[in-house]
C-alpha cells in the first residue's frame, strides 16, 4: 500500500459513554499510526455485523475503499439470555464475514459482567481496548499487503 491506511471504525451506541471511551482509544491509535479512517454509529453491538456487511456491499458499489475496520461496542450481562445472542450470535457473523472476505478487522466489542469491568477496558488510560481493536486491524491490513490478498 503506498498511501496510509484508511480504516471505517463501527460504533455500537448501546452505552454511549463506554463507546465515546472506546473511540477515543482507537481514535489515538489510528492517528498514531497515522492511517485515516470514517467513523458510522450503529444501535447496539447486534446491528454491527449488517453495519460491515452493508460497508462491504457499498464498497463492491464504487463506494469509499477501506483497507480495514476497527469494531467497537460494549455487551453487559443482564437478567436474561439476551446477553449471549447479542454477544455470541454478533461474534459468529463477524468472523464469518471478516473470513469469507479476508477482511483485516480489529474487535473492540467488550463482553463483561458488569459495568466496572466494562470501563476498566474501555478507558484509554487503562486496558485501552479501543486502541488495541485499532492496533488489530492495521496488523491484519499489514499482514494482508504482505500476503499480497
Ligand atoms: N444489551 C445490549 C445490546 N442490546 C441491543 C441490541 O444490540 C440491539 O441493538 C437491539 O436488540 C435492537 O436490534 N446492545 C449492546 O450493544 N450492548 C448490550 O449490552
Ligand atoms: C445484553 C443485554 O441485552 C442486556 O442489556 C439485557 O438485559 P436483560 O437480560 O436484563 O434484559
Amino acid at each position: 500500500m503506498s498511501s496510509a491506511p484508511k480504516l471505517l471504525i463501527i460504533e455500537a451506541r448501546f452505552y454511549a459513554d463506554l463507546a465515546d471511551a472506546l473511540a477515543e482509544g482507537a481514535i489515538a491509535a489510528l492517528e498514531k499510526a497515522g492511517a485515516s479512517f470514517d467513523r458510522i454509529e450503529v444501535p447496539g453491538v447486534l446491528e454491527i455485523p449488517a453495519a460491515l456487511s452493508m460497508a462491504l456491499t457499498a464498497m463492491e458499489n464504487d463506494g469509499e475503499i477501506y483497507d480495514g475496520f476497527v469494531l467497537l461496542g460494549c455487551v453487559i450481562r443482564g437478567e436474561t439470555s439476551h446477553y449471549d445472542i447479542v454477544a455470541n450470535e454478533s461474534a459468529r457473523v463477524i468472523l464469518d464475514l471478516i473470513v469469507d472476505a479476508d477482511l483485516a478487522v480489529g474487535n473492540g466489542i467488550l463482553t463483561v459482567e458488569n459495568d466496572d469491568q466494562a470501563w476498566a477496558r474501555a478507558r484509554k488510560e487503562d486496558k485501552d481496548k479501543g486502541g488495541a481493536a485499532a492496533q488489530a486491524a492495521l496488523a491484519m491490513i499489514a499482514l494482508k499487503e504482505r500476503l499480497g490478498v
